[in-house]
Parts: C-alpha cells; structure tokens; sequence
C-alpha cells in the first residue's frame, strides 16, 4: 500500500527561530537522501522566508493571512496538490508565529482524510528571552498565545538561550513542564539540536497521531485551550460569522513596505532601534545607499541582524513589520522618508 507522507508543523511565536529550525531539517532529510518540501505562511505579502530556504526544495506558499483562519482550506489544497505534483518523501508545515497550532492540526487531519498524510510531530520553538519576559507580567495576549502553542506541542525547543541567564532557564523549564508535562524539551542557541533524537522520538509522534481519531483529537483540542464562544478577530468577515471562535492572535498585524528607492544603513538601524514595543517582528530585503549588495535584514524582540543575499527571482526592496496595534500610517511616513533615489 502507498506509504503516508509525514508532516511535520512548526510552530511558535513570531521570531522564535522556526526557519532556523527549517533549514536544520531540510539539511537533515536531504543528508539522508530524502525529498522534502515546504508549506511556509506569511502574515506579509510577500515570502521572505522562502529566501532562505534552497529553491530546489519544492515550497507552497500562504502568504497575506494566517492559517488558522483566512486561508485555512488553502493549506489543504496546497497539501494535496504538493503531494501529488510533487510526491515528497516528508512535507514541513511553517506556521506563522500568530498561528494557534491546533487549527493547522485540524487542516492536516481533514486533508489525511483524503491525502495519504501521517502528522508525525508538532513542534514548538520558544524563544526564550520573550516568553521569559512575559512571564514576569503573566498577562497579555501573546503570553496566551505562546501558552497555547507551548500546549499543543509534541516535542519542545526552548531556544534563544543565550538571551538569558540559569535562573531564567531553570524558570522557564519549570513552565514548559507545567504547561505540558509530555513534550520532550530541548534547550538550544540557534536550533541547533540533534534532529535525529527530535525526528525520531516515537512517542510523542504516536500521541499526535493518535489526536487525528475524534475522541482523542477533542481530548486534545481541550488541553490545548482552544474555547469556543468568543467573536473571531478574523479579517475575512465572511469567515468571522461563519465560525464563531476564538483566535487568540487576533490582535497580530502586519504592515508590508515596497521601498521606492534605497536606504541609509545607519538610519534604518536607528528606526529598528527605535521600534515601539509592540513591533515585536520585522524582516526585508533592502538596498542601502552607503554598502553595496543587498540584504535581508531580521528584527525579532529588540534584536536585529543583517545578512548579505543575493535574492532569488524578481524581489523588490520591501519590508513586513508585524506587531499590536501600532499605527501603520506613521510607520509608512517614517520608511518613506528614508527612501532616496535609486542608484543608477
Ligand atoms: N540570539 C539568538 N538569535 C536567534 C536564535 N535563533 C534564531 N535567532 C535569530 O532570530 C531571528 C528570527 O529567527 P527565525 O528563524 O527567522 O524566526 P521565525 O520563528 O521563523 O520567525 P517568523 O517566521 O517571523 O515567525 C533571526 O535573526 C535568527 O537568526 C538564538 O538561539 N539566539
């Protein structure tokens, strides 16, 4: 009988390091002679992740909503037609960091109802230093939400764990255990963990697989806190009366920026600097005015890092910055006033 296609979801907070781990992953099958492709989902427009992934590794893109509510019935179409153009030996499905990972569980056990699919593992990467923020207020949304994915996970990686110190480790330890007292946890820097013993923990595979039955899966969906009732903040409004629910992401936003001409570096590192607090992600492609090459540029809560790229296809100079609330119009004023002309 034909073999089922593993899947594998990535989930965690905005920033936490899921396409760190992504590409640990694709390295991983590869080295082992296996074909995997990608699911990846942008609350942007455009997919700035997908830069860093090999353009050999056949992708599916969801891009401008999450898939949790707008474009849910996306994500199984693209499974079901990336399995059959594609016949990949493992898919990896990256949620974006808003995503409640129990709505992409449910797509993927609709789509293996007629999709030969088997979820394997939902893992969860938490970054340490925002969850270990959080946690001192105890309040919030985002802490909700990182409670949820932290829930949902069958394996866990406490990443970032170079932002803090012992005693916040031994903390958040202490929280993941309460929050999920099954989820095998591996500390990391860069999700550098040892996939073989991540990929291949049976057991955690076996509870998820078991969630896919009914009984279980509402077992499941219970412990992981997903409540019903409440007004869904989704932006599709056909969506939001058709199913009532609560998404604790709702309050996420995202502004994306197509830059008319390049940037100064040193002014662009001054307005990542000077971010208000509830910008807590932005990622771009920019040409500056005073470096040659281009660069894709990463800001994740309060840290910023610059990489030179040579981008794939045709990708315009753009910027996504996602965060609560924050006035959209100003932060184009303030990228618009950076641009200059382009270089001849
Ligand atoms: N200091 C530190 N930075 C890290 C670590 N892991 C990843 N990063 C950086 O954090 C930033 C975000 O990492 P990503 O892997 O893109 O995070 P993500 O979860 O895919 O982000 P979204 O897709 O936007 O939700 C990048 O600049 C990474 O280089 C880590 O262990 N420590």
């Amino acid at each position: 009988m034909e073999q089922a296609v593993p899947v594998y979801i990535l989930s965690g907070f905005l920033g936490s390091g899921k396409t760190t781990l992504l590409q640990r992953m694709l390295a991983a099958f590869r080295a082992e002679g296996k074909r995997p492709a990608v699911v990846m989902n942008e609350l942007g427009e455009v997919n700035l992740d997908g830069q860093l992934v090999d353009s050999q590794v056949p992708t599916a893109e969801l891009l401008g909503g999450c898939i949790c509510c707008s474009i849910r019935g996306d994500l199984s179409l693209q499974l079901a037609e990336l399995v059959q153009k594609e016949a990949p030996d493992v898919i990896i499905i990256e949620a974006t960091g808003a995503a409640n990972p129990m709505d992409i569980l449910e797509g993927v056990s609709e789509t293996s109802l007629y999709v030969r699919l088997e979820l394997r593992e939902l893992i969860t990467v938490v970054d340490a230093a925002h969850l270990y923020d959080l946690y001192q207020e105890q309040r919030g949304k985002t802490y909700r939400l990182m409670q949820e994915q932290i829930r949902c996970a069958s394996l866990l990686i406490l990443n970032k764990t170079d932002r803090v110190g012992e005693e916040a480790r031994d903390k958040l330890n202490e929280l993941l255990r309460k929050w999920n007292a099954y989820a095998p946890v591996s500390e990391a820097v860069q999700c550098d963990v040892s996939l073989e013993n991540l990929l291949y923990a049976d057991t955690a595979g076996t509870e998820l697989k078991e969630a896919q039955g009914s009984e279980a899966h509402h077992h499941h969906a219970k412990s992981c806190g997903h409540d019903h009732g409440e007004a869904c903040g989704c932006s599709d409004s056909q969506e939001q009366t058709r199913h009532e629910h609560h998404h604790s992401h709702a309050h996420v936003m995202a502004y994306t920026h197509y830059f008319a001409g390049p940037v100064n570096s040193v002014e662009f590192e001054k307005l990542l600097r000077e971010l208000p607090r509830d910008v807590y992600r932005a990622k771009g492609i920019l040409t500056f005015n005073d470096t040659s090459g281009r660069f894709l540029f990463q800001y994740a809560y309060r840290e910023s890092d610059f990489m030179k790229i040579n981008p794939q296809g045709e990708v315009q100079d753009v910027a996504v910055f996602i965060g609560e609330h924050f006035d959209k119009e100003e932060m184009r004023q303030r990228l618009s006033s950076l641009e200059t002309s382009p270089v001849n």
